[in-house]
């Protein structure tokens, strides 16, 4: 990801990322091709808005989850007065850019141009302070939502309830149960009942707000189908107990397994990743570029010692594998090394099927355009062509699980249940 600092950038130029190694950061793409000048570049690419009152957290979310500034870095962060588009690059699948309004932005103003901000907008996230009075909050997301809505009916909607770290349990589900109630209450009493809202608690100060944003993040994925369906196959042939597949620089999880995700589960692996990184940086720079290593050598095992097991594999250059599982299903290592691998092969193959058909639509639209005309992403026609997710402006994948195994069976690679590993080894 690139940071924009575009115009006069109100944040200071080099703000501090804590300890996170630059070479992590989320720099040019130069993985597959796919960088800023790559296939999806610049304004083609689908949109996350964050909106919400003033001060309520806004910017501390694109801060802390996508710049990895420290919780409490946030407290020194300036209120925003311009429309701040932050490009995020940083792999394969997570492409996209998050734009973070001003709180007092006014929906009336003649320069507010709606089409071209809610048109290519695949999500919008409206923030709203849980610890503060959330009346107004509640007026100016229902405003929101209608008027986005009407330019773009395909926008998903999701509603974090925010700074949930200042309440109490009960307190905290009562509020949820308050915001939800009202928000669709409103909308019903508009007509508007069609319109689907996703709430989630979240906080800067723990992993909540990693948790909803990699929800939101998902739904923006149109391979998303194929990915779980590709870690089920894996677990349920591994013994594994859950598999998450990270976004190692933003600890978004971009997909997991069938089974529920638990908070602690997230977690620990996010902690993996930690540690990994961490290690990585300290012991892995290579000696001639002085790069540190995150490569598909990369690879973690840490036993708990409740019997656990974690365990972390590179998927690509900015994908992980990380995988909990009991020590007695770890026995046959083997074979968990070897249905990984079948695992990262069919990974491989949905990122190149994905490219093709990036290349192809961008070479069959510039031949359009240069044929009716410049049709630039501004207007509502070209925006609303991206409004589904990150790839909508790609031929939809086959996600279904025959086209998974297919695939796999295309590789030649077929997993190996554990408890048959005689046949496997
Ligand atoms: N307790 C708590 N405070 C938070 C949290 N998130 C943000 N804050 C604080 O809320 C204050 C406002 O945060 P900002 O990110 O500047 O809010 P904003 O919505 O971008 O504000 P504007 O730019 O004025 O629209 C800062 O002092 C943050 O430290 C949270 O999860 N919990």
């Amino acid at each position: 990801m690139s940071y924009e600092q575009d115009e006069e950038d109100q944040y200071a130029p080099n703000f501090s990322v804590g300890s996170f190694p630059k070479e992590f950061g989320y720099g040019a793409f130069d993985g597959d091709g796919e960088g800023p000048s790559g296939p999806l570049s610049g304004e083609q690419k689908p949109r996350i808005l964050l909106m919400g009152l003033r001060r309520s957290g806004k910017s501390s979310i694109q801060k802390v989850v996508f710049h990895k500034m420290s919780p409490n870095e946030t407290l020194f962060l300036e209120s925003t007065n311009k429309i701040i588009k932050d490009d995020i690059s940083n792999s394969s699948f997570v492409q996209f850019q998050i734009w973070d309004f001003p709180g007092q932005i006014d929906f009336f103003d003649p320069t507010f141009d709606s089409d071209m901000i809610f048109g290519g907008c695949g999500a919008l996230v409206f923030v709203i302070d849980a610890q503060d009075e959330y009346n107004d909050a509640l007026n100016r997301l229902h405003q929101t939502v209608t008027k986005a809505y009407k330019v773009n009916p395909s926008i998903r909607f999701e509603v974090f309830i925010h700074k949930v770290d200042g309440l109490s349990d009960d307190y905290k589900m009562e509020t949820q149960r308050d915001i939800h109630q009202r928000a669709n209450d409103d909308l019903a009493d508009s007509g508007l009942d069609q319109i689907h809202l996703s709430f989630h608690l979240t906080s800067i100060y723990d992993h909540s707000i990693f948790e909803a944003f990699s929800k939101v993040v998902q739904k923006l994925i149109p391979q998303l189908p194929t990915l779980e369906n590709l870690l089920n196959i894996l677990i349920s042939n591994s013994a594994i107990e859950k598999a998450f597949l990270f976004d190692v620089v933003s600890k978004i999880y971009i997909a997991t397994d069938f089974s529920p995700v638990d908070m602690q589960s997230y977690e620990l692996c996010c902690d993996m990743i930690d540690v990994v990184i961490d290690v990585s940086c300290i012991y892995g720079l290579h000696e001639d570029t002085g790069a540190a290593a995150f490569d598909s050598q990369s690879s973690s095992l840490i036993k708990l010692t409740n019997g656990t097991i974690l365990y972390l594999r590179e998927v690509t250059k900015f994908l992980a594998l990380v995988c909990i599982l009991r020590e007695a299903s770890f026995d046959r290592q083997g074979v968990i090394d070897y249905n990984f691998l079948c695992f990262r092969e069919a990974i491989q193959q949905v990122f190149e099927l994905r490219s093709k058909n990036q290349v192809a639509y961008n070479s069959s639209s510039q031949a359009n355009s240069s044929a009716v005309g410049e049709s630039g992403p501004n207007t509502s026609s070209g925006a609303s062509g991206a409004s589904n997710g990150l790839l909508s402006n790609t031929a939809p994948l086959d996600n279904s699980p025959n086209n998974t195994s297919e695939s796999l069976k295309q590789s030649n690679t077929v997993l190996y249940p554990v408890q048959d590993s005689a046949v496997a080894m």
